[in-house]
């Protein structure tokens, strides 16, 4: 039964829809210079108001540390922009002179951008920069418990769009969030891509709309630590990784997997950062509230604290504990500590040598993070490559702090908050999603053998009569004098 709110709420996305849809009409009019400087005043917004927006997260999800969600914001606004800033995203990319082929970007119009309670303002500067900077409009369907840090987020956004002369239009949220309204958004013929981020169940629904969708598959991060490991180095940088917004990035560890003639130096080095390994009825207190009873993570502690946790459950944890770790004696549905986290739980195993942690390993990404990330700390570059050859993830980080490397802080990966998969993962691209996933390539291609009489390919493709720079000159000159429309699709 379709009821009156729900009603109201599907006719807020048709008005959304239409609105936008005028308003990437006119910025698919721009040329690239005119779009980067919309893109430009985007991300100053977003790094102005980097802080504002983090306190804003934090407040409203209760999730993470503020200070950490102001760091994904200057991520998903600063560390974007300085990535994006030269690429080529409308008109002509690219010319290759010897092909006589013309590469042009056009916009493929609408985006609908799932946005997750976990990462919520960053992910809407994140999808926001890279939807306008490919020459989109971007619709958001807001998580529901993270509603008014997302609209203000848009909100905050729209003022920069007006400010650099566009229309507000060009990004909007849906404001009453229900399935109906977001599956009417997902589902409706106007919206030619779904950036999915968030539960596997929202990720699901947007595979199954019928529109194309880039979506994120959970993680479950194992970190590998060596025998050849710098072990301080390591422990730091996964205490780090882990810490950071108390583990809400789907890309931070959920277990260390120790190689057996380090494991001691390895425990010490976690204790002394504040690990604590549980035991006993206080293990069996947390392993009880760690999973809804469908075993889906438990959002009561996701992106909290120890000590929070502890608490939580009524359990004495020292003074200073950071990190609540279990021994693990398995893989799978039975041991919760063997699965996706997302909080400053960890599970903890020890292996014989590399051979039997990548085994380990392959385990624990096949117990529901296959296709996303997996972190070694190392220094024999053999065992690094031969770990490397084999693991279903996309991101195969080295000696780097996961969270940090997979959204590409750390790492020379393209900064983003859309962590693609993999087709291993069920996921359309196994790339971290950039401007360059939100637009169509329309390929002009000369014919090469236009005197059949000439010797080789090679040498026809030399005497050619098309002029291929030429041709680029003549259609940029083409669309700066609109003359042609690249058009939304
Ligand atoms: C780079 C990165 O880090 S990407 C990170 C993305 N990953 C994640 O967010 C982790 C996966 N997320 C989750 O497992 C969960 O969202 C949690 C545990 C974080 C939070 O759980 P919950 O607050 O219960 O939220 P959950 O996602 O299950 O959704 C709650 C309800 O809101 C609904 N909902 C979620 N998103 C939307 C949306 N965009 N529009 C409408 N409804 C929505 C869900 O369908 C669900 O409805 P139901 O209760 O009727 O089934």
């Amino acid at each position: 039964m379709i009821l009156d709110r729900d009603l109201a709420s599907i006719q807020e996305v048709r008005n959304l829809v239409e609105r936008a849809k005028k308003a990437q009409k006119q910025l698919a009019a721009l040329d690239q210079n005119q779009i980067d400087r919309v893109t430009e005043q985007l991300y100053l917004a977003g790094y102005d108001h980097a802080e504002a927006l983090g306190k804003l997260a934090n407040e409203e999800t209760g999730f993470g540390k503020w200070e950490d969600k102001m760091a994904k914001n200057i991520l998903a606004s600063k560390d974007l922009w300085e990535s994006i800033k030269s690429m080529k995203t409308i008109g002509i990319m690219e010319s290759i002179t010897e092909k006589k082929v013309v590469k042009i970007g056009v916009p493929m119009g609408l985006i609908a951008g799932l946005i997750p309670s976990t990462n919520p303002t960053s992910t809407v500067l994140y999808k926001a920069l890279i939807s306008i900077k490919a020459g989109n409009a971007l619709i958001v369907s807001p998580h529901p418990s993270a509603l008014n840090c997302i609209t203000e987020t848009v909100r905050v956004l729209q003022d920069a769009l007006e400010k650099a002369g566009v229309s507000r239009d060009l990004i909007s949220c849906i404001t009453k969030p229900t399935m109906e309204a977001t599956e009417a958004l997902m589902k409706h013929k106007d919206i030619n891509m779904i950036l999915a981020t968030g539960g596997t169940a929202m990720v699901k629904a947007a595979y199954s709309s019928g529109t194309p969708a880039l979506g994120v598959g959970p993680g479950n991060v194992p970190a590998f630590i060596e025998r050849s490991a710098d072990i301080e180095d390591a422990v730091e940088k996964i205490f780090r990784s882990k810490n950071f917004d108390y583990g809400t990035v789907c890309a931070s560890e959920q277990a260390i997997v120790v190689d057996a003639p380090i494991e001691q130096d390895v425990r010490k080095a976690v204790t002394q950062r504040g690990g604590y390994f549980l035991t006993g009825e206080a293990l069996e207190k947390v392993k009880r509230i760690m999973e809804r009873p469908n075993g889906a993570m438990n959002p009561a502690i996701v992106g909290r604290s120890a000590a929070y946790i502890a608490n939580l459950v009524g359990i004495e944890i020292p003074q200073g504990t950071t990190l609540l770790l279990s021994d693990e004696p398995g893989v799978g549905k039975e041991y919760p500590f063997s699965k996706e986290k997302l909080t400053q739980l960890m599970g903890f195993y020890v292996v014989k040598d590399w051979k039997e942690g990548c085994s380990l390993s392959y385990q624990l990404l096949e117990n529901g993070g296959l296709g996303h990330t997996l972190v070694i700390h190392s220094r024999d570059e053999k065992v690094i490559q031969a770990f490397a050859l084999e693991k279903p993830v996309s991101r195969f980080l080295v000696n780097t702090p996961s969270t940090h490397g997979a959204v590409g802080l750390s790492t020379g990966l393209a900064p983003s908050l859309t962590l693609g998969c993999g087709t291993v993962g069920g996921s359309a691209t196994s790339d971290n999603v950039t401007p360059l996933h939100l637009l169509n390539v329309r390929w002009m291609a000369y014919d090469l053998e236009m005197n059949q009489s000439l010797g080789t390919k090679a040498q026809r493709q030399a005497d050619a009569t098309v002029d291929i720079d030429q041709i680029c000159q003549q259609v940029m000159q083409a669309l700066q004098n609109k003359n042609i429309s690249l058009g939304g699709k």
